[in-house]
């Protein structure tokens, strides 16, 4: 698959307006009229990009000095659904990154959805055993969750490899807002062929 030289700005561009819009429908009081104007702006939007539709979604990109999945919905700059995860550090099998998630990831009231907290926990030990050569799927993930992990903030998302037994691929990971641990993760994954690494460029 090739790897695009970095990620096209307008990519970017097109999923912060996206993300913004999302927050704003979650969060408005609009009368119904302009709800219905919007829906049929949004509809036109969406009937111009589908002239040019691509079967799948996978696209890389160089990004920050790394090699990113443009369009997973954790870490994907190009991806609306993604927060997406910023700042990126990943080496010898350890990563660390940031995202800030809005309030269209409420799962109770004033906290990010335990799905969502899940979720980058999982991408966050996908990438830390890929950094430490064994790129790996998750067949099993434990998540504690420590406290309500609060959206609106930037999150440290953070995870290490820990070993490795036959196929078996062992790592750990937690988030962290303002300091403290809100949920912690340990991990089984299985080695797997052909799978992309996380491959640092610089
Ligand atoms: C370049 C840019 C991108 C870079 C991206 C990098 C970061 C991306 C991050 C993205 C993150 C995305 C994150 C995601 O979304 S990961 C996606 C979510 N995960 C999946 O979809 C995986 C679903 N599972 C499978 O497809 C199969 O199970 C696979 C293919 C993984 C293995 O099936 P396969 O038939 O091949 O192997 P096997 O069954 O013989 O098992 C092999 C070994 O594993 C042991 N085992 C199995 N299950 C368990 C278990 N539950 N607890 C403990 N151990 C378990 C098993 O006993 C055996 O051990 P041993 O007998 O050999 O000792």
């Amino acid at each position: 698959m090739p790897v695009l030289a970095e990620v096209p700005a307008e990519r970017r561009e097109l999923a912060a307006r996206v993300r913004e819009l999302v927050e704003e429908i979650v969060h408005t009081d609009a009368p119904a009229a302009d709800l219905l104007t919007a829906a049929e702006w949004i509809a036109g939007a969406t009937a111009l990009l589908r002239t040019a539709r691509r079967d799948r979604p996978m696209l890389l990109a160089h990004d920050g000095g790394y090699q990113v999945s443009m369009h997973s919905p954790v870490e994907g700059p190009g991806n609306p659904l993604a927060p997406p995860m910023t700042g990126l550090v990943a080496a010898d099998g350890e990563m660390r990154a940031t995202a800030v998630l809005s309030g269209a990831y409420e799962g109770p009231p004033g906290r990010v959805h335990g799905g969502w907290v899940a979720a980058l926990l999982d991408h966050a030990v996908g990438r830390a055993v890929a950094c430490a050569g064994l790129p790996a799927m998750t067949v099993s993930l434990t998540v504690d969750y420590r406290r309500g992990t609060p959206y609106g903030v930037p999150l440290t998302v953070r995870a290490r490899f820990t070993g490795s037994e036959g196929r078996r691929v062992f790592a750990t990971g937690e988030i962290v807002a303002d300091g403290e641990v809100t949920a912690e993760a340990s991990a089984i994954l299985v080695a797997i062929r052909g799978l992309p690494a996380s491959t640092q460029d610089g």
